[in-house]
């Protein structure tokens, strides 16, 4: 469906995970049809732009009917192929400390990229269950490990590239990882790593270059 996929710029890729997110809201609140006013208010993105990023989506003359709008599944669809997401993506947690414990928390996972649906820890204390997941010992990684995850989220401070390879082995592709550890993956695995401290740092050179 999409073929105009390799003129998508990265600032248009950027925001197709933000679309998606607020469309998948709307469609658990029911909302079948949506206007790009309605995407705008739900995201910040002018909606002029969102019109603009959403004509890379196909190559129909239009995506949206006239006074109907745009048909919230069909733009869903065309997103996650586009994404190459899937809505069920089944995520595990390695790592249910200060970190582990507040993105657990966050149970605003439903309706976007899928869900954590178990996680680990070295603690044997912690073993059971937390904010409703099953947290099982890394010791039993591969007895418990989910069928078909590819997704892991790394929020531990010892054995990173020890616990990576494990994962590797079970056939993850992708990890979020926010541990400040440097480790190798296999070329077919990405990494995305999340750092505030670098975050911040970004920020002050933008604020810098507005300054200038
Ligand atoms: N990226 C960021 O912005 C950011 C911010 C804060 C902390 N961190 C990093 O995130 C990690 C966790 O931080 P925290 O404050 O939650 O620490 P924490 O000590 O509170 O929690 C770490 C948890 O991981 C478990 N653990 C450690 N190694 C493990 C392993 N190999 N397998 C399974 N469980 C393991 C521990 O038992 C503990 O429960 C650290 O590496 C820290 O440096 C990153």
């Amino acid at each position: 469906m999409v073929n105009k996929h390799q003129k998508i710029s990265k600032a248009t890729m950027s925001r197709f995970p933000r679309y998606l997110k607020a469309l998948r809201n709307m469609q658990h609140e029911g909302k079948e049809h949506f206007l790009s006013s309605e995407l705008s208010e739900a995201t910040g993105i002018l909606d002029t732009t969102i019109r603009r990023d959403f004509g890379f989506l196909t190559d129909k003359e239009s995506l949206g009917k006239r006074g109907i709008g745009y048909d919230t599944k069909e733009i869903i669809n065309i997103l996650n192929n586009v994404l190459g997401l899937g809505l069920d993506e089944s995520i595990i947690l390695i790592g249910v400390g200060n970190l582990g414990s507040a993105i657990l928390k966050y149970n605003r996972w439903q309706y976007t990229v899928g869900k954590i649906v178990c996680c680990y820890d070295q603690d044997q204390n912690k073993v059971g269950e937390r904010f409703g997941v099953k947290l099982n010992h890394i010791d039993d990684l591969e007895k418990t490990f989910p069928e078909g995850c590819k997704i892991a989220i790394l929020a531990i401070s010892d054995q990173v590239q020890e616990t990576v390879d494990r994962l590797m082995a079970l056939g993850v592709k992708g990890i979020v990882d926010f541990t400040h550890s440097h480790f190798t993956v296999h070329d077919d695995v990405v990494v995305q790593t999340v750092d505030v401290v670098v975050a911040i740092q970004e920020l002050v050179l933008k604020m810098h270059a507005n300054d200038e």
